[in-house]
């Protein structure tokens, strides 16, 4: 059976010895692809990916199936869905014992994120309802007189609902669009590691500028400046 996909948490590939290989693959066996569960709600999954990340390695393949196996229900995460007029929000789920964390955003209409990169965590994106538009980048080169130019498009994906995607720095950049004007949209995210910082680009001159990343709200509640 192939490891697939088999990195570190700052997705670097994980150098192994035979003797662990073949620990590995014993456990990758257990996390057969084509026997994934099927998370009977958030909660479920939000535990599943809690044992799935007590170990210090990353099947990608194993959390996307297990992401798309769960059928988003308005029941389970309505109470983490927080909109602000001028931006999309950041709303955590959960903190995953400080190694990965889980959160809700809520995109209104026409919100969108700007160019940005994900500080070298592994990014999961699951569709709960609505329709977003993710636009992928090249990272930007400098040119010959050492200057960033105009941003490199890579791809366009639609993203629908319960369906999910997956980015890393190495495969690029992207920004998210909710480009809706009647309907909302909400997606589930997973970033392991947990990040506080990520880099945000300029789409016309690609110049990379360093962005801090808050919370609107924890665990249902509006982050206050006494709770932050
Ligand atoms: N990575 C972004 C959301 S998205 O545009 O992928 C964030 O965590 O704010
Ligand atoms: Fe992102």
């Amino acid at each position: 059976m192939e490891i697939a996909n088999l990195q570190r948490y700052d997705g670097t590939r994980v150098d192994i010895s035979d003797t662990i290989r073949e620990q590995i693959k014993n456990h990758e066996m257990k996390l057969n692809l084509e026997n994934v569960p099927v998370p009977k709600d958030l909660k479920d999954l939000v535990e599943q990916l809690r044992e799935i990340f007590s170990h210090d390695y990353v099947n990608v393949d194993y959390v996307v199936k297990l992401m798309e196996n769960y059928k988003s229900n308005a029941k389970d995460w309505r109470q983490y869905a927080k909109y602000d007029p001028h931006k999309y929000t950041r709303n955590l789920i959960d903190e995953g014992n400080g190694k990965y964390n889980i959160l809700l955003l809520c995109w209104a209409e026409s919100q969108g994120s700007s160019i940005h990169d994900h500080s070298n965590a592994h990014c999961f994106m699951k569709c709960l309802d609505g329709e977003l538009l993710e636009t992928k980048y090249e990272w930007p080169e400098k040119n010959e007189d050492g200057q960033e130019s105009e941003m490199k498009e890579k791809c366009k994906t639609i993203l629908k609902k319960n369906e999910v995607c997956y980015i890393n720095d190495s495969i690029g950049l992207h920004r998210v669009e909710n480009t809706s004007h009647s309907k909302p949209g909400i997606t589930l995210h997973v970033y392991i590691p947990p990040y506080s910082e990520c880099k945000g680009f300029d789409q016309h001159t690609g110049k990379a500028r360093t962005c801090k990343i808050s919370f609107y709200s924890k665990y249902g509640s509006k982050v206050t400046e006494n709770n932050n």
